[in-house]
């Protein structure tokens, strides 16, 4: 074994660095809007709305120019290739609105999940063929830091060797490609949620998963100060019986990323994968109390659970554009307090009623979250076998 390396020159560290961090810094974390054609299409079919690109854009623009006060709470937005090209009304680029409030866009590279010849129903995430010339092409257009997603799943006999080995691997390769076109990689090693397993099996594969990570990073040489790490919150399947409290979650959530993920990555954005947008809020405030070794930041890079109530409001219609933002700004405030381990539990949920028993129930310690029916944000998010 030879131990020849090549990292990323001191200049470009630098840069790395200082985007990783500044997408991390206290109370921030990112909204992830790039939901591809197809997963827009069921997000859009669920209201009602054609999915045409027209009221993609129309969303998007919905999104972008909400109050700038988004950005107290919202350090940058994944967008996906279409939006890159897509203009406001006014004309004004998406991109260019995003700059003028402070938010660093980025773009997901990957091409999306096919499956893994000779596994059992697992897959692997492709796009690395014309990666370096999309990469140089972003960073162009103003974007600063890109997200790949790979996908793993619990089983009896899953994730392989075969899967785990794969999916670190092309995350590997993804991430040293965008570092050397100047953009920050967000390394996305999804476990899902499918299955009857419960919080230990999911602690001990998300630990197995994410060592095998750190690993193919470092035989890429990536650069992890200029890295930041978006995987799965430790929650038991969605089909088993035992339910696990915030605290539960946020031990075995801490507990594997402290075993695998090295002190020198900048930061952590948590998917929120099917949680109902108060629970993802709830559970992130509840890592962020947790008291253990934590070394990098512990964020949210939210797509579900950060859009739903915005989704609901909105319905497609030019005069609940406002209604929407407001949503906006409500869940990015909730998830930005959580960032800093200081949400209280219910205070941003629809109903006045569910508002004030959610709030007592979580000063005794009993809120479980979403239990407050009629609220706008309790709605699981969960999709079977959220691949696409
Ligand atoms: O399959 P797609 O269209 O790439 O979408 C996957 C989605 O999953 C995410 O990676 C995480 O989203 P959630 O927070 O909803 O789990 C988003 O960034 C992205 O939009």
């Amino acid at each position: 074994m030879t131990t020849y390396f090549n990292y990323p020159s001191p200049t470009l560290q630098e840069e790395l660095r200082k985007i990783a961090q500044a997408i991390v810094a206290p109370g921030k974390g990112i909204l992830a809007a790039d939901e591809s054609v197809s997963t827009m299409g069921k997000r859009l079919t669920d209201i009602g709305v054609e999915n045409t690109e027209e009221n993609r854009r129309l969303y998007r623009q919905l999104l972008f120019t909400t109050d700038p006060a988004v950005a107290d709470n919202i350090s940058g937005v994944i967008l996906f290739h279409e939006t890159v090209f897509q203009k406001a009304d006014d004309g004004t680029p998406f991109v260019e609105l995003l700059k003028q409030k402070n938010i660093i866009p980025g773009i997901k590279v990957d091409k999306g999940v096919v499956p893994l010849f000779g596994s059992e129903n697992e897959c692997t995430t492709q796009g690395l063929d014309d990666l370096a010339e999309r990469c140089a092409m972003y960073k162009k257009e103003g974007c600063h830091f890109a997200k790949w997603r790979c996908v793993l799943k619990i089983g009896t006999n899953t994730p392989s060797y075969q899967a785990i080995l794969e999916n670190a691997n092309v995350l590997a390769r993804y991430a040293s490609i965008c570092q050397a076109n100047r953009l920050v990689p967000i390394v996305e090693p999804e476990v899902l949620p499918d299955g009857t397993h419960d919080l230990d099996r999911a602690q001990k594969v998300t630990e197995t998963v994410l060592a095998a990570v750190y690993k193919a990073l470092n035989d890429h040489h990536v650069y992890l100060e200029g890295t930041l790490l978006k995987p799965n919150m430790v929650t038991p399947g969605m089909q088993c019986s035992m339910r696990a409290s915030p605290e539960d979650v946020a031990r075995a959530t801490v507990t594997a990323l402290s075993r695998t993920v090295p002190p020198a990555v900048t930061g952590v954005t948590f998917l929120s994968g099917g949680q109902s947008e108060e629970e993802a809020s709830v559970n992130l405030d509840a890592i962020n109390k947790f008291v253990g070794r934590k070394p990098w930041a512990l964020t949210f890079s939210y797509g579900r659970a950060l859009q739903a109530s915005v989704l609901k409001a909105w319905g497609g219609k030019a005069e609940n554009v406002g209604t929407g933002q407001s949503e906006l700004l409500k869940r990015a405030k909730a998830n930005g307090d959580a960032a800093l381990g200081k949400y209280v539990a219910g205070s941003v949920m629809g109903s006045a009623g569910g508002k004030a028993r959610a709030n007592g129930d979580a000063a005794l310690g009993k809120y479980k979250a979403g239990s407050v029916k009629g609220a706008a944000g309790d709605k699981g998010l969960f999709i079977k076998d959220h691949a696409y």
